[in-house]
This record gives structure tokens, sequence and C-alpha cells, in this order.
């Protein structure tokens, strides 16, 4: 049960001790906007507070809605995209066995689980009704706002495949909404129909909603602790909250982070060396994405998997433009012990590896990497996992959404809208013919 530790001692060549301290101040001023509620976006600070105050019996429902899925459905079918969709994937695969869908159900004993709803693929959303022809499922739709284009029309075609093959009433109660707790198109719908529903707090926006029933359900379907997941958010709340600045992982990422910024370091890279973390990686992007990406400002998430990517991005990151910065999530304690055997005849130069373990050598790549990384000006910080479970992770979600939400007001932003994600939308519904874009069509149509 160790502690999330957040390390920068690798980039000190880039970020000395006194410029940390010199940003004391303007981050200590960033957190009390933060904790005061008194900075841009602070209706949407539930967040915060969610790991010791959140809704005990829609808890208990989430748990009790997980078990009914477990023993009726074959496939979990979750429904959502970004907020609404990242926090459980990330968990899940952080958290399940590498190829969780394929293990037997005997071995399993939970659902298979797939992701419908995050993007507009005619091929995708057929090839998944192959995979669920002849198996009992449910879905669990969810979207805060309940008209976000690619879950709706998604949901429109499972849900009446679940009619199709149970009838309305018995399709009703296999489906369960996560959305707004009074208002919107999915809350009528779920009203007027009878499905079983969690809620999105208003004051929780969607990238910021993992610990709420938006990540919870899938996650508890999956058969994760998640009485452990919140645990772990408490202790990182704790840390961001109590801690002095000097030893504060949260607030120090947010330091150097906007001391590389200010250095000309635009691009943030986010290296795991797990490729059961590449799920959190996206979630990570979304999160800095869409809070620091505005009024021109803020740094460029980008995610790489290691050692995969070293065989492709590896060069740039080397030896391309020095524009960015890296921050490695490294799980200091392998789920799993591989030893490598010795051969006879050692025809790929490997025996000098017999009796050390795969991860062991994992871990030597990775910090081979860092150095190299770092020689090559590419300052490298540390995100130290302790290991790969729900303690670690409920930890991980909130240290990385509390370092946000201070580095969004270091930046000078507001880090809870997303305005710029309405352009691309304007211009879809204007080309699909949407009543009330007339004009904007027209518009778009001359210069198509
Ligand atoms: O939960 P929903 O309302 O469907 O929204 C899902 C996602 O789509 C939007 O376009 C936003 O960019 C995201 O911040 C949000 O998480």
């Amino acid at each position: 049960m160790g502690n999330l530790v957040f390390d920068y001692s690798k980039a000190s060549g880039f970020v000395s001790a006194e410029e940390i301290e010199n940003m004391k101040a303007a981050v200590m001023c960033a957190r009390d906007t933060l904790m005061n509620k008194s900075g841009a976006g602070n209706d949407f600070l539930g967040w915060i507070d969610l790991p010791t105050d959140y809704d005990k019996e829609e808890f208990h429902r989430i748990k009790a809605a997980a078990e009914k899925i477990q023993k009726d459905s074959d496939v979990l079918l979750v429904v959502g995209i970004g907020g609404s969709y990242l926090g459980a994937r990330a968990a899940i695969e952080f958290l399940s066995h590498s190829f969780y869908n394929v293990l037997p159900k005997e071995s399993r004993k939970t659902p298979e689980i797939y992701f419908a709803g995050n993007s507009i693929s005619s091929k995708y959303i057929k090839d998944l009704k192959d995979v669920l022809k002849g198996k009992d499922f449910s879905v669990n739709i969810i979207s805060k706002s309940g008209t976000t284009t690619e879950p709706a029309i998604a949901f429109r075609v499972f849900k009446d495949m679940l009619i199709e093959k149970y009838g309305r009433e018995e399709a009703n109660k296999r489906i369960y909404a996560t959305t707004d707790k009074a208002k919107g198109a999915l809350k009528n719908l779920a009203d007027q129909e009878g499905y079983e529903t969690f809620v999105v707090p208003d004051d929780v926006g969607g990238r910021f909603s993992v610990l709420t029933a938006v990540g919870l359900l899938p996650i508890a379907a999956s058969g994760a602790d998640i009485d452990r997941l919140m645990e772990g958010a408490q202790a990182a709340r704790k840390a961001a909250i109590e801690t002095p600045y000097e030893s504060n992982g949260a607030l120090q990422y947010a330091a150097v982070r906007n001391i590389l910024l200010r250095k000309g370091k635009t691009v943030e890279i986010v290296a795991n060396y797990e490729p059961s973390l590449h799920y959190v990686s996206e979630w990570w992007k979304q999160l800095f994405g869409e809070s620091e990406g505005k009024d021109q400002r803020g740094i460029f998430p980008a995610a790489v998997d290691l050692t995969t990517d070293l065989h492709s991005m590896g060069q740039f990151i080397q030896d391309g433009a020095r524009i960015m910065f890296e921050t490695v999530l490294n799980v200091a304690k392998s789920p799993a012990e591989i030893l490598i055997k010795e051969e006879e005849v050692d025809t790929d130069g490997m025996n000098y590896l017999a009796g050390k373990s795969v991860d062991f050598v994992n871990k030597s790549a990775m910090n081979g990497t860092i150095l190299a990384h770092s020689d090559g000006n590419v300052p490298n910080l540390l995100v130290e996992i302790p290991e790969q479970d729900e303690y670690s992770l409920g930890q991980l979600f909130y240290f990385f959404e509390f370092a946000c939400g201070v580095s969004g007001y270091l930046l000078g932003v507001n880090p809870f809208n997303q305005p710029g994600v309405e352009s691309y939308k304007k211009n879809m519904f204007a080309l699909l013919g949407k009543p009330g874009y007339e004009k904007e069509r027209e518009e778009l149509l001359k210069r198509l």
C-alpha cells in the first residue's frame, strides 16, 4: 500500500531547486484559488471533495447494479465518449488481465466489456454487433449532456438490438443511464422508459468524473474494488491538500511543467512502459488537453507507449525538434514475474540475461531511456505508481486532477471549460442539415 511519488530529480539540469522555490508564491496562489473556489470555472470543482464526499447511497446502488450485470450478462457495453469513456477504460485496462475479454468465462466471472460511441465508425458498430450475437448483454449509456452525437448514435443501434432480443420491458432493465440528475435528453428518456439512472454531478466536468458513477459502474462491473479506488483517491487528496509545497508532488508537478513551458517546452509526452497503461495516458491527454489548451496557450499533451514506440517515435524524442519534456509513468512493482531462461545455443545473444526477470529488462530500458532522453535535452519527470492496483490508481487519478487544476490557474486559463470543442460540432451539425444551422450550412458548402 505505497504512496505515489513525483520525482523531478532527473530534470535538475533543466529546472533548479531555486526555480521551484521561486514558483512557490504563484503555485500557492493558484492552489488557494482552487481550494477557495474563487477562480474561473469555480462551479465545476465538485471533484475536489469527491473521494470523501460522495453519494454513499448511489455508491451502494452502483455495486448492486454491477453485481446484476455480472450475473445476467456475458457482455457489458459501455457507450460514451471523452470524459464519459476514458476514465472507465483507463481503469479497466490498468486493473484487469491484459486479455480480459478473451479469457474463458469460468476463470473471469465478470462480463466481457466493450466500448462504443467513441467514434462514428460504421465498421466498428457492425463488428461489435457481430460480437454481441447470441450473447446476453447490458448497456451502460453515459453522457452528461445526453446529446453528444457519437454515443447517441451508438445507443440507438444497441438499444434496438436489446429490444429485438429481449423485448422492451426486459431491455429497459438492461440499460443503465449515467447522466444529469434532472435534465437532458437522456434523463428524460430514462425516466420515460424506467432505466436505472446514475448521476453525473452538476459540479463535476466530464474529464474529472472518473470517480463518479461515470467511471465507477463499468469499473465495478469488471470486478475491480471501487472502495479501494476511492481510498487511494482519499490518500492522494490528503497529500495534495495537506502536504507543504516543498514535498507536495502535485504542486511540484504543476510548478515544474509551467517552468518548462516558459522555457519553450510546449509539448509534454507521457510515457508508459506497460501496455495496460495506454488508456491512462489517453485519459491524461483529455484531462490536460481540454483543461489547458485554450486562449492560444497550453502544453500539447502527447503520449507514447514504451518500449514499443522507442522503435518509432524514439528517434524524434531523442533527436528531433527540442520542444518537449517527458513524464514517465513507472509501475514500481510489476504484478507478474517472468524469468528469462538460458538456451543451449545462444543464437540471439540473450543468454547474458538468463535468470533475470523480464521486468528487470523493462526497468533497465526505462532507466537507460530516461538518461538518454535527458542527454538529448528532453527533461524527464517521473511519476512512480506503487502497484498496479485500485489503491494506486485512485491516487494517480486524483494526483493528476489536482495538479491539472493548479497548473491551469498558473497558466492563467479557466481549466474547467472547453469552448473549443464546439467549433467542429457546429460545422458537423450544419453539414448534416440539423435544423437551425441552415445559414452556416450554405457558407460551409461553398468552402468544401
Ligand atoms: O458526457 P457528454 O455530455 O456526452 O460529453 C462527452 C465529452 O464530449 C464533449 O464534446 C467534451 O469535449 C468532453 O469534455 C466530454 O467529456
